[in-house]
């Protein structure tokens, strides 16, 4: 799925009335009715209070169209207009007009004074204040309107974006934004949904499709979300004569004293990802670690007994993954520049290996093309300085990542995925995937499907992807709390397996009940 900017949607709705031959009218009338579908579905007529706030606008517009399907199926429907503007749309009017011939006039809200104090925990307010529209800083009235309902504890269901919020901008001020438990986006999810500063205004958002015109939707370029239908086309079948030497061999570099078990995590990752052989080079105190960890490994180390004071590989590996848990003593900042200067294998560079990057920027012209850098906040803000707000750091991001042409893989509660222009937006993952280790475990992940073949962007998306399905499935076992790295990587069967699982079918019995 796509994520398009609100130009674009605009274009599109413009090729959508002149193909389909419909009007502007029309249209707001298919996003209006999916609204109302999506809520008569759930609520199958029960008397919840209903408080539409809408705006003078297209928003307001598809507020309107919803308002009149609820009261037409006798829904309990309060309905306000937000008067911020003399300016309305017509789409705005020709529905007010139809709202009011059933004898339901709107409220108006001119001042503060006029806000609605009778709404309580149990209704629902639906926002449609304002749209992907939204094109300058909001005035008292609104902001003390969204003041008011954000400090009530009704259920909240925005009509396409939480009011106050851009599609592709962080507002100057975010505490005129609406905080909605759930957003019905039309045709397309909004760029600010996904990241951090933004994203915390809808819990849940789903897509609504209005039809929109499908070759222009086709055709345009945009983020893309990652999820199965994504993935899927990606994944290869393993081959019937195959033998280890097939599915490659990965090495990690990485560890240090007390560190070591971040390259145990990642080297068992890569192993568990379905790499053929995987080797670690760790400092001398690891290598009895690793040996006994898990029979599969095969660990070489370096001399110095607490550091990696050289990089010097013995063997043949098809891909690199570096950085867990080395840390940047000087020694090993040295031990790594001179890798980089002699390497031409492909690169996963995470950690530490991406702080010691950080600290000498002219290895970055260095480094093999399309090589893989996973950071988290922290390491990309050492990387490519620092930014005002995360559109900002996206664009920072992609500057970067065409100059080094390097792809980032950026660590995030939503892990997004960026090379050159391009962004890919990951769907799997929650909150359980906060721990120690995560990260090593990405990497060992990534790495490991490098070395069997996956081309670099599909290394990424779909690491990332398995990666964030491990927790989605291991939850109900483990609970969020108690699910740890290791669990990322005993559930990465699972995640395998799921990508074959088909919808469970309802049993004859089910059916005839239907
Ligand atoms: N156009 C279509 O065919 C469809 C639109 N859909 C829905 O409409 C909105 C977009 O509507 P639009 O009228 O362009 O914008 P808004 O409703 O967001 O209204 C904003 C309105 O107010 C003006 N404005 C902007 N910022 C401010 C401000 N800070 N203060 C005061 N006034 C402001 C601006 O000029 C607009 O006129 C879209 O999100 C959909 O919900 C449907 O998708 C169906 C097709
Ligand atoms: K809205």
């Amino acid at each position: 799925m796509k994520i398009l900017s609100a130009k674009q949607i605009y274009k599109a709705h413009q090729a959508t009335i002149t193909n389909q031959q419909i009007t502007e009218l029309d249209l707001l009338e298919r996003a209006g009715l999916q609204i109302f579908n999506w809520m008569h579905m759930r609520m199958q007529g029960a008397q919840v209070k209903i408080h539409i706030f809408n705006g003078i606008g297209n928003n307001g517009g598809v507020g309107l169209v919803l308002a009149r399907h609820l009261l037409e199926h006798g829904y309990n429907v309060a309905n306000y207009v937000v008067n911020y503007s003399k300016k309305r749309t017509d789409g705005f009017l020709k529905n007010y007009d139809r709202v009011k011939k059933l004898k339901q006039w709107p409220v108006l809200l001119n001042e503060a004074s006029e806000f609605p104090t009778d709404i309580t925990a149990d209704d629902i307010i639906v926002d449609a204040i304002f749209g992907i529209g939204l094109n300058r800083g909001t005035t008292n009235l609104v902001n003390n309107l969204f003041a008011h309902l954000n400090a009530i504890k009704a259920f909240k269901l925005a009509v396409d974006i939480p009011s106050g919020l851009y599609s592709n901008k962080v507002p100057n001020n975010l505490d005129h934004v609406l905080r909605v438990n759930y957003t019905l986006a039309f045709q397309s999810p909004k760029m600010c949904f996904f990241l951090p500063e933004t994203a915390i205004f809808t819990e849940q958002w789903e897509v609504l499709d209005i039809g929109l015109d499908p070759e222009f939707m086709h055709a345009a370029f945009g983020a893309q979300l990652i999820a199965k239908p994504e993935v899927l086309p990606m994944y290869r079948m393993r081959e019937k004569f195959a033998n280890k030497f097939t599915y490659g061999h990965s090495l990690l570099i990485g560890g240090s004293y007390g560190k070591i078990g971040s390259i145990q995590l990642a080297s068992k990752a890569a192993l568990v990802s379905g790499c053929g052989m995987v080797s670690a080079l760790v400092p001398e105190c690891g290598y009895n670690v690793l040996q006994s960890s898990f029979p599969e490994l095969m660990v070489q180390n370096s001399s110095n007994n607490k550091l990696l004071n050289e990089i010097q590989p013995k063997g043949h590996f098809n891909v690199i993954g570096i950085g867990c848990g080395m840390g940047t003593d000087e020694i090993t900042q040295k031990a790594f520049e001179s890798f980089i200067e002699s390497n031409t294998l492909p690169l996963v560079i995470d950690a530490d290996g991406l702080n010691c990057l950080s600290r000498n920027t002219e290895l970055l012209s260095k480094l093999p093309e399309m090589s893989i850098l996973t950071p988290h906040k922290a390491e990309l803000e050492r990387l490519i300085g620092s930014w005002t707000n995360d559109f900002e750091m996206l664009k920072k991001a992609k500057d970067f990542s065409t100059q080094y042409d390097c792809i980032l893989v950026l660590k995030d509660a939503i892990t997004i995925t960026v090379y050159h222009k391009e962004v890919f937006i990951n769907t799997t993952g929650n909150t359980a995937l906060a721990t120690a280790g995560s990260g090593d475990v990405l990497t060992g992940i990534i790495t490991g499907l490098l070395a069997q073949g996956y081309d670099p962007l599909s290394a990424c998306m779909f690491g990332v992807y398995l990666h964030g399905k491990t927790a989605d499935i291991g939850l109900q076992d483990t609970g969020y709390q108690s699910f740890i790295a290791s669990d990322i990587i005993n559930y990465l069967p699972d995640a395998y397996m799921d990508l074959f699982k088909q919808p469970e079918q309802p049993t004859p019995a089910e059916e005839q009940a239907e």
